[in-house]
């Protein structure tokens, strides 16, 4: 058995950064104090590609423009009938073609089932490789129920659920959701690896 990972010290708290202050919402009442950081919104481009790499680069990319500890994340919405597309580009599928469009996609199959995945990418600065927490959920597509305030989620219904994830209280979203499974993650790799903060000033 290993024992504690010896300390690594980062020059500054971990920064998330995303354009999304829904995202960063939800960010912050899971992390809660359990990990050092700060927040930056930055509108960082729409990659293509493989959920995992539009992650990593988006690390890489954000961990440049901050020079130093950055985390970001990349959110699918992925229908099972269309073998897990739209995927990464749900954002532009969601601007134009709205609720509706979403749940149409799917009138040709009566495979209603689709996942949320959220992925997270740790990249501790520039040059350096990043490391991803996966999260998971599965549900499917119904017609639009409860607050239309963050993206998709009055059309997903996560499974063992009667309501979307609109309709949930957000702390039973945060328990259960593609990015509450991720963060747990994030939070076990954070309480294993022993980052120190560099003059975290306490404030
Ligand atoms: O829990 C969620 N519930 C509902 N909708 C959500 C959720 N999480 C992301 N979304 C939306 C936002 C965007 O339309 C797309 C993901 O795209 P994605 O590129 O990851 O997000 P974004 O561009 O808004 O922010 P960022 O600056 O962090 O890339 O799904
Ligand atoms: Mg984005």
């Amino acid at each position: 058995m290993s024992g504690a990972a010896a300390a690594r010290v980062l020059p500054k708290a971990v920064t998330f950064v995303t354009g999304n202050a829904k995202k960063l919402e939800e960010v912050r009442a899971i992390l809660g104090s359990s990990i050092p950081f700060q927040s930056l919104k930055l509108d960082l481009p729409e990659l293509q590609g493989e959920p995992e790499d539009i992650s990593k680069e988006k690390a890489r990319m954000a961990a440049s423009q901050v020079n130093g500890p950055v985390l970001v994340e990349d959110t699918c919405l992925c229908f099972n009938a269309l073998k897990g597309l739209p995927g990464p580009y749900i954002k532009w599928f969601l601007e134009k073609i709205g609720h509706e469009g979403l749940n149409n996609l799917l009138l040709a199959y009566e495979d209603k089932s689709a996942f949320a995945t959220c992925i997270f990418s740790l990249a501790l600065g520039p040059g350096e490789e990043p490391i991803t927490f996966v999260g998971k959920t599965a549900g499917k597509i119904v017609p639009a129920r409860g607050p239309t305030d963050f993206g998709w989620d009055p059309v997903f219904q996560p499974d063992g659920f009667e309501q979307t994830y609109a309709e949930i209280p957000k702390s039973v979203k945060n328990q259960i959701s593609h990015r509450g499974k991720a963060l747990a993650l994030v939070k076990e790799h954070f309480a294993a690896a022993n980052y120190k903060v560099q003059n975290d000033g306490l404030s």
